[in-house]
């Protein structure tokens, strides 16, 4: 009976939300939870406001500002760019007039959409989440169907609390085997998304399995499941487990007491079933992942930092070579040079893959009692506002400023050159982000992914470095 075969937790999540499915498998999903940011939701609300139609469930969305808002002290005294500061202050009108949960610029807990959800417990185990962004896919480390949706789904989420969807197909990567030292989370996506390319994931939802997963804290799970899109994927996920629950309870929106247990109840029935079929399989071994780079403009082209950029004359084919030969000269990489010679001119830790307080810890814990390269330029930049208090309670905005570091403030800054964080021309920067197309982080731009450990060693050497030569010092 086709009721009974072995479920995925992608299935478990789908069935539990149907609300209806049609004769060619479309189905209508309830959502649990809509986040929403300035850049996708203003012909959304404007959509609503031309059909007079109202948002229908304020109390499963909720509104924050993140990609066009200043990091300095220059948030206090208003948006100078037109552009964002229409879309922000569009932003503001709109959640008052529709009624909707809001975290203003200047609170707390204001931050990057998707790390404040997690954060304040709104995203959470078996839960669809979506918003107008496609990172949204981090939320699936809770154990949650996450999935990014354009403009005009944000206005029908709003509109009915419920979107279509086609059916997507089940993928499993499994990461068995301990992960080396100086390797983290980080290290594992790139060194997937560097085996099974940027179109590896495509009509696929990923669910991350295996020892090297299972090890992770909710923090590195995020940085996986966030970099899911960047393989092509759907979504990412990771089914949810002890860890998950430990780092759930007592946070705002999270259930409390009795309706925790329940809940968690429910939670433990979700992980795949173990005879559960997949329609593609990925295994890899942890053993074998050493601190990773990308060298070239997709998230694909990425090596261990030990090695050496490649010659486009190796290349398979004309067409790859063709590729290699523009991503070298955009990145002004030579064939075979080093990667460990690459000076860089700025160092970025933040953005919604990795400025969580796990992040900014390891960052310090290398960058304490030494000094950031001359002339670099190195920024921490936390996820949220509540991160950037926790780490100073730890005193890690001091070990970090003491170092060279700039301890900014929450946003979604350099990852995207949408705010004054910007690249100039020609700069290279070694960033936790998760995107180096063409000008991503501002036009002419030259960006190479790597972990915030790798990150601080790159800020500390004044080039791309092996984090294996920089382990924390004065520890036991
Ligand atoms: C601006 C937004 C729509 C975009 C996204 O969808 O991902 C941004 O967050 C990004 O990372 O490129
Ligand atoms: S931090 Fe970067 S990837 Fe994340 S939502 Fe903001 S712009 Fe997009």
């Amino acid at each position: 009976m086709a009721e009974n075969r072995p479920r995925t937790l992608f299935d478990k999540i789908w069935a539990h939300h149907v609300v209806e499915t049609l004769p060619d498998g479309t189905a209508l999903l309830y959502i649990d939870r809509h986040l929403v940011h300035e850049v996708t939701s203003p012909q959304a609300f404007e959509g609503l406001r031309v059909a007079g139609r109202p948002v229908r469930r304020p109390d499963a969305t909720i509104a924050v500002v993140d990609h066009n808002i200043a990091t300095d002290s220059s948030r206090r005294t208003g948006i100078t760019d037109p552009e964002s500061r229409l879309q922000v202050d569009t932003l503001e009108k709109n959640v008052v007039e529709f009624g909707v949960p809001y975290i203003p610029l200047l609170d707390a807990r204001q931050g990057i959409v998707h790390v404040i959800g997690p954060e304040q417990g709104l995203s959470l185990p078996g839960m669809t989440i979506v918003c107008g962004d496609s990172h949204t896919s981090t939320h699936g480390a809770m154990g949650a169907l996450a999935f990014g949706i354009g403009t005009s789904e944000v206005e029908h989420v709003l509109a009915t609390q419920t979107l279509l969807q086609k059916p997507a197909k089940n993928m499993r990567v499994t990461v068995d085997g301990k992960l080396p030292v100086g390797c983290t989370a980080k290290d594992i996506v790139l060194a997937i998304i560097g085996k099974i390319g940027t179109a590896g994931g495509t009509g696929h939802v990923i669910e991350f399995a295996g020892e090297a997963i299972r090890a992770l804290d909710m923090a590195g799970r995020m940085t996986v499941c966030n970099m899911s899109i960047e393989a092509g994927a759907r979504a990412g996920m990771v089914a949810p487990d002890q860890t998950t629950f430990d780092y759930v309870k007592g946070r705002p929106y999270a259930p409390k007491g009795e309706a925790f247990d329940r809940a968690v109840a429910w939670w433990s029935t979700l992980p795949s079933d173990p005879d559960a079929v997949f329609d593609k399989e990925v295994f890899l071994d942890a053993a074998e992942i050493a601190p990773m780079v990308s060298w070239g403009t997709s998230p694909e082209d990425v090596a261990p930092i030990t090695a050496t950029v490649p010659d486009p004359a190796e290349a398979p084919n004309e067409t790859r070579r063709a590729q290699l030969e523009r991503m070298l000269q955009y990145m002004g990489l030579t064939p075979g040079q080093k990667l460990t010679e690459l000076k860089v001119d700025v160092v970025f830790i933040g953005s919604c893959t990795n400025s969580r307080i796990e992040d900014i810890r390891v960052a310090a814990a290398i960058a304490k009692g030494r000094k950031v390269a001359d002339g670099v330029r190195a920024m921490v930049v936390p996820g949220s506002g509540l991160i950037k208090q926790q780490a100073e309670a730890e005193g890690l905005d001091r070990i970090l400023t003491e170092a060279g570091f700039e301890w900014r403030e929450a946003g979604c800054s350099m990852c995207l050159g949408m705010n004054p964080d910007k690249l100039t021309p020609g700069q290279r920067c070694a960033s936790t982000s998760n995107r180096n197309f063409e000008g991503r982080q501002g036009p002419g731009g030259r960006t190479h992914l790597v972990s915030p450990a790798m990150a601080t060693a790159a800020a500390l050497a004044g080039h791309l470095a092996d984090v294996r030569d920089y382990q924390p010092q004065g520890s036991h």
